[in-house]
């Protein structure tokens, strides 16, 4: 469904990722961890085209999306929730939403959007920057959903949240995956719930994948070796 092949990315002069090899099949997911800096949202930029690649191809259901801009990856059902939320303040919860319908092809906004997160409607109309943390991830993560996306990229949808929202988010991605054939890519620091929501693990180290497997065989002790600083 996605094929990285060979990817370098990077900011002006410096490589971040260096020849990452990564496949992501229809209603897998697909969880990247790393210690601080290792260029995982650098990736997730790349795949979502805010960042070009210097080298390399990306493909998505066979098409080459190389150098696609991200408008066009979201139309064809990539989503993204960047690191940080980057919600919209001054805009309302109901007025955030309408924005992520705006990437996609949906029209309104599904009521399986307020099963998965009823906090955004009973708080649609206030302003997005007067929520809780915990609540603007819900957000984010919902703005993605309402395009009904194939593909979703998560960034560190866990950082800085209280443990009842963790496991609220934990359950919305293990209901997608039950429900739908969307496949995602989650960036995470918590091995934890990498295990209680992947399918495959990627290690990430300067910019290479140092380590791989699928979930059921992944060793914590191998993994915390990268991961400790
Ligand atoms: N806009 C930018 N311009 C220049 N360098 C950047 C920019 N954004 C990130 N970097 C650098 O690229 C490297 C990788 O950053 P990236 O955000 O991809 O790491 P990360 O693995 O996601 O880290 P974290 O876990 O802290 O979010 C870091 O050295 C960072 O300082």
């Amino acid at each position: 469904m996605l094929s990285i092949k060979g990817l370098e990315a990077g900011y002006e002069e410096s490589m971040v990722i260096r020849e990452i090899d990564m496949d992501v099949k229809e209603n897998q997911v697909i969880c990247v961890m790393g210690r601080n800096g290792v260029g995982k949202s650098t990736l997730l930029k790349t795949i979502i085209g805010i960042l070009h690649p210097k080298k390399g191809s990306i493909h998505y259901q066979s098409e080459d999306i190389t150098n696609a801009r991200s408008s066009s990856r979201a139309q064809k059902g990539i989503g993204y929730v960047p690191q940080g939320r980057e919600i919209f303040p001054k805009l309302t919860v109901y007025e955030n939403l309408l924005i992520g319908l705006e990437a996609g092809n949906q029209k309104k906004v599904d009521e399986k959007i307020y099963d998965y997160f009823p906090i955004l409607k009973d708080f649609a109309k206030r302003n997005g920057g007067d929520l809780s943390g915990g609540q603007q991830q819900q957000l984010a993560i919902a703005r993605a959903l309402v395009s009904n996306p194939s593909f979703l990229l998560l960034d560190e949808p866990t950082e800085g949240i209280q443990p009842n929202i963790v496991q609220e988010i934990q359950d919305v991605i293990v209901d997608i995956k039950n429900t739908s054939a969307t496949s995602m890519i989650l960036v995470e620091q918590n091995l934890d719930f990498v295990k209680s929501v992947a399918d495959y693990l990627y290690v990430i180290d300067h910019g290479l994948v140092v380590y791989e497997n699928p979930i059921d065989q992944v060793k914590d002790d191998e993994v915390y070796r990268y991961l400790s600083v």
